[in-house]
């Protein structure tokens, strides 16, 4: 009694772990994967039963979002984007890593993961027939075929579980890949030629940052795990039916009527939960963005004593989260009284089908079990919408985010961008023609500079020459386009038209009203960002620099130039733009952009770091409002708000005050 109670244990726990693992793969696929735009655009369009699955991103109101615009392709990112383009996109991103430079990893893996799926679904085959022998041979007491299929059970208990790890592991390492790849693909292109700035301009493209450091993950994963899913699912199919339909053919279409009506009721209720699901995403990602905001701006808003405020954002935009996430709760529970009553009834339905036979003799006891299991599987597989439907419909929304991504920044140029997106906007515009001379000058001829993806003009028909030694001060009204110009100038916009002839990038430096600190120590700070002259600078060569700008405290304050530390967070605006000037003069330039680069300086400071220009025969353009200013430079550019302009000579004998007119 003893031995058949084992074998019955033992049949049971290798049916475990073959279920366990495959629950396991579906739960492991959590609906809330992205974070979406804080600031999306929506539109409305009831979406249609059949393209439930595509849904991308929701609003306020079940509505969804409108249009990426994006140079010169227009994307519509429509609510109920059709199959046709998610499948060109998803294989636009497919072919990418099996295409690409590491085709060959791409493919290893491909073959390894589908020979380990391959694997499970010959193990499942095996265990169906190992179950059908073992009852068959407990109901006719046949005590030596029964102790053969306990001997064959052990063998699998010993063999599956390590093919089904395996399995898991080489899907994991393929998504790894897979991601590495891609995230190193975006990078590389996101961080060249200024994309990454120009992005905040022309692309409209939310949350950069989220599509690479999470869409990615969640669009591997979920590609390689549905992949598997697919892959699995078609040869149990093929298999299962194959078993099914040959013990009693009336069974297994019963099983296809009830899988497509399981299909259908899903796929229609479905339909709000997927909205629901997207809309929630997008809540979560708002209350983050706050709660980032707050720890971002700490002490202005301690200085204003905003917690009241902020708390209240904070609780109103969670509020908002929790409500969707009851709606969805709510959902979930009602199309759940459905999918549990209808997988509660599979484990009646084969029985109450293949019975019949069963009694009049047709059939032993095993075969009643394997029709189970078989069922059980077949029906696993035809129901894959009914089981992958939040997956899915979450799918392709990070298949979509990403491949707008690449699109955006896989523009080879982006010249003349906004008008794509906006014909009032192009006007008549040839481009803004950048050529470059081998002398620390710069030429400024007929240009004209426009706010990109916008139609306003800020400087029209500007022509002036800086040459060596005769340093420029540009001045004018808040707003009036100031900085825009030495943005123009430096080359991070041309919208617009006109020729700039300026020195080669490696002898042009900008150094801006606030300055980049990066997270490291001062030694870092000042190198930035060359990363390979480490060793041409020696301490002396450090410390010289920053006694010349006066910080040579720092050194002993915060304990030498190596230590790593959150200095923007340390150092006062002033130090901070001290630095900059310590930053400047390491990377010997030959021509500089200021601006208003000592506007926190006091007037000192401020002529020591003038002095320091000339001292090491640097041509200078500085922006800036400060009368003090006048004493540095040689020539005044007024700017003016209707968008003309005016180049005066500066006194050296009658400047102060002179710069406001
Ligand atoms: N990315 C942008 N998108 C839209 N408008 C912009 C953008 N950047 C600047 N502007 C607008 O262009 C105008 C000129 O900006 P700019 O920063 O050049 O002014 P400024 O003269 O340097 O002002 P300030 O002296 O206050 O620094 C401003 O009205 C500003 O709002």
């Amino acid at each position: 009694m003893t031995l058949p109670a084992f074998g019955c244990c033992s049949f049971l726990l290798v049916k475990k772990t073959v279920f366990t693992h495959k629950k396991l793969c579906t739960e492991r696929k959590s609906v809330f994967f992205s974070k979406p735009p804080l600031r999306q655009r929506y539109c409305y369009r009831k979406p249609s039963f059949s393209s439930a699955l595509f849904l991308v991103a929701s609003s306020e109101d079940g509505t969804l979002s409108s249009k990426e615009s994006v140079g010169r392709r227009t994307i519509l990112n429509s609510p109920l984007t059709d199959p046709r383009s998610f499948f060109r996109k998803l294989f636009y991103l497919v072919a990418l890593f099996w295409s690409g430079k590491e085709k060959r990893k791409a493919w290893i893996w491909t073959f390894v993961t589908t020979s380990l799926a391959l694997a499970t679904t010959l193990y499942a085959v095996l265990l169906s027939f190992i179950q059908r022998f073992f009852w068959s041979a407990l109901s006719v007491k046949d005590y030596q075929r029964f102790q053969r299929f306990m001997g064959i059970y052990l063998v699998a208990v010993l063999v599956g579980p390590p093919v089904l790890v395996l399995f898991d592991w080489t899907k994991a390492r393929m998504s790894l890949a897979w991601r590495q790849f891609l995230t190193n693909s975006i990078l590389e292109k996101y961080l060249s030629d200024k994309k990454f700035y120009k992005l905040t301009f022309y692309g409209d493209v939310d949350n950069p940052d989220q599509r690479v450091a999470e869409d990615i993950r969640s669009f591997t994963d979920r590609a390689v795990n549905l992949m598997c899913v697919v892959f699995v699912a078609f040869f149990d199919l093929v298999v299962f039916s194959v078993i099914l339909f040959r013990i009693y053919p009336p069974l297994y279409w019963t099983l296809l009527a009830y899988s497509i009506f399981g299909t259908a009721v899903t796929l229609y209720f479905g339909r709000n939960l997927s909205l629901l699901n997207s809309k929630q995403l997008s809540k979560e990602a708002d209350f983050r963005f706050a709660l980032v905001r707050v720890r971002e701006n700490a002490e202005t808003i301690a200085f204003y004593r905003g917690e009241g405020r902020e708390l209240n954002t904070l609780s109103k935009l969670f509020e908002a989260t929790v409500m969707n996430m009851v709606k969805l709760l709510r959902y979930q529970r009602n199309l759940g009284f459905f999918t549990t009553g209808y997988r509660y009834l599979i484990n009646l339905l084969p029985s109450m089908v293949a019975a019949p036979i069963y009694f009049q003799g047709k059939i032993e006891l095993g075969t009643i079990s394997q029709t189970y299991f078989s069922f059980n599987h077949v029906l696993n597989d035809l129901s894959l919408i009914v089981n992958e439907f939040f997956s899915l419909s979450a799918f392709s929304a990070v298949v979509n985010r990403i491949e707008n991504f690449l699109s955006v920044i896989e523009e080879k140029t982006w010249d003349n961008v906004s008008s794509a997106s906006d014909s009032k906007v192009s006007q008549s515009f040839s481009k803004i023609s950048v050529g470059i001379l081998p002398s620390p000058e710069l030429r400024v001829e007929h240009l004209t500079i426009r706010v990109p993806n916008t139609t306003r003009i800020l400087v029209r028909h500007l022509s002036f020459q800086v040459m060596r030694g005769n340093n420029y001060l540009i001045c004018g009204e808040s707003g009036v386009g100031k900085s825009s110009l030495l943005r123009t100038l430096a080359g991070l916009w041309n919208d617009g038209e006109g020729k700039i002839s300026i020195p080669s990038p490696e002898s042009t430096f900008l150094v801006p009203q606030k300055p980049y600190i990066v997270l490291g120590s001062i030694l870092e700070n000042i190198l930035y960002p060359k990363m390979d002259n480490f060793d041409t600078f020696s301490s002396q060569d450090i410390s010289r620099l920053l006694e010349e700008v006066n910080l040579s405290h720092l050194i002993e304050r915060l304990g030498g130039i190596n230590i790593s530390m959150d200095l923007s967070n340390i150092l006062s605006l002033g130090e901070q733009q001290r630095l900059a000037f310590a930053r400047l003069l390491a990377s010997k330039p030959k021509f500089v952009f200021l601006d208003e680069s000592t506007s926190a300086l006091d007037e000192d400071n401020e002529r020591i770091m003038y002095s320091l220009l000339k001292k090491h025969n640097i041509t200078f353009v500085s922006v800036g409002n400060r009368s003090s200013l006048l004493s540095y430079h040689e020539v005044l550019l007024r700017l003016f708000e209707d968008g003309t302009w005016k180049v005066e000579n500066i006194s050296k004998t009658s400047q102060v005050g002179s710069l406001h007119q």
